[in-house]
């Protein structure tokens, strides 16, 4: 796919309008994460995102963001043309820091589709989403000067002030059918998820029950999930909460477009 332009910040509306949306990559696999893992599904990736997390997986939309803009139309089109997916994820980077999602949404919903999205849950979007797959970012993902990727720390202050806001992620737990799918480090993250998880409880009307709570082990590829998965897999049977596999790493390690 052509590199057509960096994408660090949200565009103006107008931009949006006339552009479309910057799109790292579209693709047809699996499911690999969370309650539709193993369903045929087409991924819809966006670049450009509002945190760094240190072990982002997807470093071309995050840390250095590339993509080709790309109209609504056309990225339908793309979807269509594998009809054994009734499926979408749409993903990033940040999907929902581009207004430009919520038309995509509408014409997949219009079109029939069943739609999940990836998000981080700080930006709320009213849009038809079936799930909102929402990755609340814990302590241990922000990009200290030891384990930035990139640089000396730079980014560290902005992604902690920013990788919870309450308003926006009890708004998403409130309109959709929500997982909240917490990467997993090591142990000493679960106070920070069973302390947000109640956080939650408290600031929502729904029910959010201890399965749609989810754990996921950290791990780009198969050899550090060789290492995290089977503690992350105790650690959801202690709490109660689910245990989600990453799939594709297992199946494909990081080759792109899976
Ligand atoms: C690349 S993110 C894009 C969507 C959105 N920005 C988010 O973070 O939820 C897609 C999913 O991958 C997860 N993820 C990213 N890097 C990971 C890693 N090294 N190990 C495990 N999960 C990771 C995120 O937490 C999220 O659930
Ligand atoms: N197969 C597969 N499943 C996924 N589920 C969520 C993904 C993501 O990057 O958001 C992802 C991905 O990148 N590949
Ligand atoms: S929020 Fe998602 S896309 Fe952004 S840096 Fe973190 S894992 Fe990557
Ligand atoms: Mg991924």
């Amino acid at each position: 796919m052509p590199v057509a332009s960096d994408v660090e910040e949200p565009t103006t509306d107008a931009e949006a309008a006339a552009e479309g949306l910057p799109i790292n990559e579209v693709f047809y696999s699996l499911q690999g994460e969370g309650m539709l893992v193993g369903v045929p599904s087409m991924f819809v990736r966006t670049s450009g995102c509002n945190l760094r997390c240190w072990f982002c997986d997807s470093y071309h939309t995050s840390w250095e963001p590339t993509g080709a803009w790309r109209d609504v139309d056309s990225i339908v089109a793309e979807v269509q043309s594998h009809d054994q997916a009734n499926h979408v994820v749409l993903t990033g980077g940040e999907p929902l820091i581009h207004e430009e999602s919520v038309d995509l949404l509408e014409r997949l919903a219009a079109d029939g589709y069943h739609t999940t999205v990836e998000t981080n849950g700080t930006i709320y979007r009213d849009a038809p989403i079936d799930i909102a797959s929402i990755s609340p970012k814990l302590a241990s993902s922000t990009p200290t000067p030891d384990r930035d990727p990139k640089g000396d720390g730079e980014w560290e202050k902005k992604h902690e002030e920013n990788r919870i806001d309450m308003d926006a992620l009890s708004q998403m737990v409130d309109e959709y059918e929500t997982q909240l799918k917490f990467v997993v480090t090591d142990e000493s993250d679960l106070p920070e998820i069973t302390d947000l998880v109640e956080r939650v409880r408290t600031a929502t009307a729904s029910t959010l029950a201890d399965e749609d709570v989810l754990l996921m082990p950290e791990g780009m590829m198969r050899e550090k999930l060789d290492r995290t998965r089977s503690r992350v897999a105790e650690l959801a049977m202690e709490h109660g909460y689910r245990y989600t596999p990453r799939l594709h790493v297992d199946l494909w390690n990081d080759a792109p477009g899976t």
